[in-house]
C-alpha cells in the first residue's frame, strides 16, 4: 500500500501537534480521522508511519488465571460479552463488579432478556454493568421505528413483536445498571458505557464511521476510569481473519488514545478478537464469550484496578 509523501507528512505533522499538545497537559479534541471510513488502510498508515501499534507500549496481554489472589485495595472486575442468549454453560470467576459489553441476546427479544436478567440474577457480583450490542434490536428504538416502517424486510424473525412488548424493555434488566450513553460511578470508578458500532448490515446501534460515531464518543467525559463499548477501538483486537481486515473505530481509538484515556476499555462484538491488550496507558479487553461460530468457548477475562483514592 503506497502513501504520498505529504500524506505522510502530514500524518507526522498531526502526531506532533498531539504529542506537543499532550506535553502541555492538554488532551486533545479528537476530529474526524482521514483514513476513518478505511480501517484496515487506517492501521497501516498509522503502523508503518508512526509505529502507532508496536511494541514496546503495544502489546497483548495474558489473561489472568480466575484464581489469582486479588491484592488488598484492588477491585476486581469480571468482564464478558457476546453471550448471544447461551449462557447455560459458562463458568463465572470470584470479583466484585461484572461487566457485559453487549450482544447478551440474539434479537434482543423480551423473551431472552428475561432470561438474559434471571442468570444475571444467579450471579454474586456486588456491581453487575451492562450494555447492548448490535443484536439487542429493540433496545434501539429509532432501529424498532424504521423495521416496522420497512414490515420486518430485513429481520422477518422480529415482526411477531409488538411495541407493547418492547417499548420498555430496558425495565426487563432489574438485576444490572444498564448504561446506553450514559455513566456510573461505583467503587469510586467512573464507569461510561455505550453501544455504538460501525454500520455493519444495518443491525441495532450501527452508526457510519466519521462524525456520526465521533459524535457519541465525544459524549464519554475526560475522566471516564472504565469505557465499555460494544464495538473495539481501530488495531486492538479487531482483526477479521476470513475476511483479512481491521474493522476497529478509527475515532473511538482517538478519544481513548488522545482525550479520555481510560484505565480499562471493555469491548467485544469482533468474536475473533477475544484477549487482552495495552498501550501502556489503557488496557484493551476484547471480552467476546461466544467464538465466530456462536460457540460460548472463551471464558470471561478477570482484571484487578487500584481503587482510586477518595479525598
Ligand atoms: N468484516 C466485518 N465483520 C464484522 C463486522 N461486525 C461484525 N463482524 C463479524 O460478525 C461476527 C459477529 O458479530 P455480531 O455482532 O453479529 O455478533 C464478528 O465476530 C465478525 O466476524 C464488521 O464491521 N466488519
Ligand atoms: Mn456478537
Ligand atoms: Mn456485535
Amino acid at each position: 500500500m503506497a502513501f504520498t509523501l505529504s500524506e505522510i507528512m502530514a500524518a507526522r505533522r498531526q502526531q506532533s501537534q498531539a504529542q506537543a499538545h499532550a506535553q502541555r497537559g492538554g488532551r486533545t479534541a479528537v476530529e474526524v480521522d482521514e483514513y476513518s471510513t478505511n480501517p484496515t488502510q487506517a492501521f497501516t498508515f498509522y503502523n508503518i508511519n508512526q509505529g502507532r501499534f508496536q511494541p514496546p507500549h503495544v502489546h497483548m496481554v495474558d489473561p489472568m488465571p480466575h484464581d489469582t489472589p486479588k491484592p488488598p485495595g484492588y477491585t476486581r472486575f469480571v468482564c464478558i460479552s457476546d453471550t448471544h442468549s447461551r449462557t447455560d454453560s459458562i463458568q463465572m470467576p470470584y470479583g466484585d463488579v461484572f461487566i457485559h459489553a453487549g450482544d447478551f441476546t440474539e434479537l434482543g427479544l423480551p423473551s431472552e432478556v428475561k432470561k438474559f436478567n434471571d442468570w444475571l440474577g444467579t450471579l454474586p457480583y456486588d456491581i453487575k454493568i451492562v450494555i447492548a450490542g448490535n443484536h439487542e434490536l429493540t433496545f434501539d428504538q429509532e432501529f424498532m421505528a424504521d423495521l416496522i416502517k420497512q414490515d420486518f424486510y430485513y429481520f422477518p424473525s422480529a415482526s411477531k413483536l409488538k411495541p407493547e412488548n418492547y417499548e420498555n424493555v430496558q425495565s426487563l434488566l432489574t438485576n444490572c445498571i444498564y448504561l446506553q450513553d450514559s455513566e456510573v460511578t461505583v467503587r469510586g470508578f467512573r464507569i461510561y458505557g455505550s453501544p455504538w458500532q460501525p454500520w455493519y448490515y444495518g443491525w441495532g446501534f450501527n452508526l457510519p464511521r466519521g462524525q456520526a460515531l465521533l459524535d457519541k464518543w465525544n459524549q464519554v467525559p475526560d475522566n471516564t476510569d472504565i469505557l465499555v463499548t460494544h464495538c473495539p477501538p481501530l488495531g486492538f483486537l479487531d482483526w477479521v481473519p476470513k475476511k483479512m481486515q481491521r474493522v476497529g473505530c478509527m475515532e473511538l481509538l482517538n478519544t481513548v488514545q488522545r482525550r479520555v484515556q481510560p484505565k480499562l476499555h471493555v469491548f467485544g462484538h469482533i468474536h475473533e478478537g477475544y484477549g487482552m491488550m495495552t498501550d501502556g496507558t489503557t488496557t484493551f479487553v476484547n471480552a467476546s464469550a461466544c467464538t465466530v461460530n456462536f460457540l460460548p468457548m472463551n471464558a470471561p477475562i478477570v482484571i484487578d484496578l487500584p481503587n482510586p483514592r477518595t479525598t
